[in-house]
């Protein structure tokens, strides 16, 4: 199967009610590893996130995928900071994304099944999705997210809301899922677990990629005195 990769946008700009809010920016990501998106409240990540996944309308510029945009997003997912849930059982939350994509239920039910188990609901495929504690709930999005096997996967801020342990678990699941191929994309306001989890950052600032580096250069030897603030902790603007 030929890959998504490379993800190329040029002059890529977003304007809303007059302000620019994102660019503009130019940016290629290959098909390897996690990519770790940084930077102050509204300074643009999530708007840069759903502007790579193709939700958000550009005022200016391009985004391309190697293929064409349709065929690009099915391969895409995407993960919100406080994600919804169908009111129905674990199971069904799972089943239904595999019945949108035309997976036949008993092609479905075993990957169903192995889900449950990765993210350690076994025994609670029955139970209301609403009812289950926010770690879990998170972590039955990721699952909900991966089991159609995108090449790439968005995340903003998935763990804004988590306490330390469900965290934990989390990041586990998300190193597993790089492991195993797929190219990872994520925004947090959490520096330790952007130094935990990245392969690469990027820092924006007022809408435009200020800095960016492989890591650990980019959190060890910081290329401009604002990104050198922001990872000491400063008020940066
Ligand atoms: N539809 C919109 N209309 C007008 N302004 C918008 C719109 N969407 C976002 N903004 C503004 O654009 C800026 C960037 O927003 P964005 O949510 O991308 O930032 P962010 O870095 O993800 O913020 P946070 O860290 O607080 O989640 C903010 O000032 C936000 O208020």
């Amino acid at each position: 199967m030929s890959s998504l990769f490379p993800l190329r946008l040029r002059d890529a700009q977003v304007r809303r009610r007059g302000k620019t809010i994102l660019g503009p920016v130019d940016l290629e990501l290959d098909g390897q590893g996690l990519t770790i998106i940084v930077g102050p409240n509204g300074s643009g990540k999530t708007t840069l996130l759903r502007v790579m996944h193709g939700v958000e309308r550009l005022s200016g510029g391009t985004v391309d995928w190697s293929m064409d945009e349709d065929r690009a997003r099915e391969r895409q997912a995407y993960v919100f900071q406080s994600p919804i849930m169908l009111r129905r059982s674990v199971a069904d939350n799972l089943h239904y994304p595999l019945r949108l994509s035309g997976v036949s239920r008993r092609e479905a039910e075993p990957r169903v099944a192995d889900w449950i188990k990765r993210i350690g609901l076994d025994g609670h495929a029955q139970a209301p999705a609403t009812r289950l504690s926010g770690g879990e709930r998170q972590k039955l999005a990721l699952a909900r997210a991966l089991i159609r096997q995108p090449e790439v996967l968005f995340l903003d801020e998935p763990c804004a809301n988590l306490d330390g342990r469900a965290t934990r678990e989390f990041e586990t699941l998300l190193l597993a899922t790089r492991d195993s191929g797929t190219r990872i994309v994520m925004a947090t306001h959490d520096l330790g677990q952007a130094k935990r989890l990245a392969s690469d950052a990027l820092f924006i600032l007022s809408g435009r990629i200020h800095d960016s580096a492989a890591a650990p250069a980019f959190f060890d030897a910081p290329k401009t005195p604002e990104l050198a603030s922001f990872l000491r902790g400063d008020i940066v603007e």
